[in-house]
């Protein structure tokens, strides 16, 4: 059986469960189980705590897991990321108080509050600066108010609880992250692989992407092609009505309104745009 760790709690526990279910794998209902057999599909779910989930397939434990960007690259796990998930999107950032204008060179001799100090010590060996961290479980923000560091180096998705805080952002992103599938470094592709990168490339297509239908004239069709090139190649059927073809299409879902707009100007008209509930692509 394909053994799969999931985060049990936590910012990517709820969409990481989501995801699975709309693969088509079982999920637990009671928040307390700690394994879940799939036996349908051949894989045993373990839940565990986000940060451990790197260590466990590092030490090949598990085979696969999900989890975060920064939180693999943090445990420096002999672990690899095999797919980016598209949910959980975070920027690791550093931050102080009326620190706009730093760089990460005005940290030289400083003290960082962070949750995240192996990512942290390799940004800033990379950039040559010496400092020293605060290892801090959570609430990080507080830190600084509370005298234990200068600035902090910690994940940001909206950026209010920085703000809250009195901070303010500088330098350049440490890391963008988002949930991610891992795998054991340097062993073969474990079976049962291929089949959950396909049912999840699957869901991602889905929920980014729509079905495009519209009526064009003839004359205009390549025009309308190139507004809609669809994944491969639109799909044109004949119409009935002489001089006209119908067209069908995959475009991405933020974009579907512009697109209409562009087509109507080309031309298309009985333009109809649909979800998508599953696909493979
Ligand atoms: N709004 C958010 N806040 C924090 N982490 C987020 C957010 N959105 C996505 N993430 C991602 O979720 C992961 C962190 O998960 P989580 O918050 O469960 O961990 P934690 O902060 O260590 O745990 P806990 O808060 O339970 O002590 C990281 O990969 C992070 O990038
Ligand atoms: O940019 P924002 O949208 O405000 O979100 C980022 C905040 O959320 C997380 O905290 P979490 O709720 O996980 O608490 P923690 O600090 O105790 O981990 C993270 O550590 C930041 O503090
Ligand atoms: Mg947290």
């Amino acid at each position: 059986m394909l053994k799969i760790a999931l985060p049990n709690k936590g910012s990517l526990a709820e969409e990481t469960t989501a995801m699975l279910r709309e693969a088509g794998y079982k999920q637990r209902t009671d928040l307390k189980d700690l394994v879940l057999v799939d036996e349908a599909n051949g894989v045993e779910f373990y839940y565990l705590r986000p940060r451990d989930i790197a260590v466990y397939v590092g030490e090949r434990t598990l085979d696969l897991g999900f989890t975060g960007r920064d939180m693999l690259l943090d445990s420096a796990a002999e672990a690899d990321e095999i797919m980016p998930l598209g949910f959980g999107g975070t920027r690791f950032r550093f931050a102080a108080p009326g620190a706009s204008e730093w760089t990460v060179a005005d940290l030289e001799g400083k003290r960082i509050g962070t949750s995240y100090p192996g990512l942290l010590r390799s940004y800033l060996d990379s950039h040559g600066v010496t400092a020293r961290l605060i290892k801090l479980d959570g609430a990080v923000e507080s830190s600084v108010r509370l005298g234990v560091a200068d600035a902090v180096a910690d994940v940001v998705e909206t950026g209010s609880t920085l703000k809250r805080a009195g901070l303010v952002m500088f330098g350049d992103s440490i890391l963008d992250s988002e949930a991610i599938l891992i795998k054991q470094r340097g062993v073969a592709d474990p079976s049962g692989l291929d089949l959950l990168k396909r049912r999840l490339t699957g869901v991602i297509a889905a929920r980014n992407y729509r079905m495009i239908d519209y009526n064009v004239p003839v004359e205009e069709l390549e025009a309308a092609c190139s507004i809609t090139p669809g994944i491969d190649s639109p799909t044109v059927s004949p119409l009935h009505r002489e001089g006209w073809v119908a067209v069908r299409a995959m475009i991405p879902s933020k974009q579907a309104q512009a697109i209409m707009d562009e087509l109507w100007d080309a031309g298309a008209e009985g333009i109809l745009v649909t979800d998508i509930a599953a696909c493979r692509l």
